[in-house]
């Protein structure tokens, strides 16, 4: 096989408990490119995000990336930026420490090495609160420290599991934003689970459309529109309508998947 550069996805099965949850999926992208992740509840969506970490080793083919296979399970992978839904910060540490805590094995390993952590938690806007404890800070800054833990090791992959649910229109936008600056700096490779269509078409270069269990990758959409736009100016009924016209394919349980969640959520910073 041909070198190639960035991350190839080549799954032919995963299971749990006798039951396909995964069909074959060949996903290929290049450093640099955002791509979301967009289908139904129970899909398989995180599922293939924690093939893709390592977190899981029990399936059917091969994820590598330039190649070599991308991370084994127990290695924690430094080339490797998660966030998940919930921020999951260690409630005994402070904002800064809970950053500071990603970069301890190199700062343990490299001599004169420089924390990025504080500059990381100004750039996402908490200049303020580095020494904040998680439990003083609303849920949309608990996602900015998430954030900035996310980038700290300069990843070349990040992944990053509907990590803007439930946070008002606002909050969301401001976090969406910081999150395209750090990536137009930094160029790692997203691959970006959402179930909103909105956020996937104001935010991703291609959108990977996946089908029911055992779930398989049934559009990949290019999007032609300038990423980083704020969500309210992405007219996503007419992006519905024009890609069932185009993909039939594509049912209304796909697409019109929690279209207006954020319309409903509660003001959280
Ligand atoms: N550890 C596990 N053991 C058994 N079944 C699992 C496990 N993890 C996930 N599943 C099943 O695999 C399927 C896919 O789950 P997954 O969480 O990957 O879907 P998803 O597309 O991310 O869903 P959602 O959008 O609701 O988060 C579901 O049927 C789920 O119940």
């Amino acid at each position: 096989m041909a070198l190639m550069s960035g991350l190839r996805i080549a799954i032919r099965e995963k299971r749990f408990d006798g039951e396909a949850v995964l069909g074959e999926i060949e996903i290929t992208a290049a450093p640099g490119e955002f791509i979301a992740l967009v289908g139904p509840s129970g899909a398989g969506k995180s599922t293939l995000l924690s093939l893709v970490a390592g977190l899981d080793a029990h399936y059917d083919g091969a994820i590598t990336w330039d190649s070599a296979p991308l991370s084994r399970p127990g290695q924690s992978p430094e080339h490797m930026g998660m966030m998940f839904q919930e921020p999951r910060l260690m409630p005994w540490l402070t904002a800064l420490d809970n950053v500071r805590l990603v970069e301890a094995e190199r700062a343990a390993r490299e001599s004169g090495f420089e924390s990025r952590a504080a500059a990381l938690l100004d750039e996402v806007g908490l200049e303020a609160a580095h020494q904040v404890w998680p439990n003083q800070l609303s849920g949309g800054m608990q996602r900015r420290v998430a954030l900035a833990r996310a980038f700290v090791n300069e990843p070349r992959l990040l992944l990053m599991d509907e990590p803007f649910v439930s946070l008002d229109m606002p909050t969301g936008n401001r976090l969406r934003r910081s999150l395209l600056a750090l990536c137009e700096r930094q160029r790692p490779l997203v691959l970006f689970v959402t179930h909103d269509l909105r956020e996937a078409l104001a935010m991703a270069d291609r959108v990977l459309f996946m089908g029911d269990a055992p779930a398989r990758v049934l559009l990949d959409h290019p999007v032609d529109t300038p990423r980083g736009r704020d969500l309210e100016s992405v007219d996503v009924a007419a992006a519905q309508q024009s890609l069932l016209a185009r993909h039939p394919q594509l049912l209304s349980g796909i697409l019109g998947a929690d279209a207006n969640q954020d319309e409903n959520n509660e003001e959280q910073a």
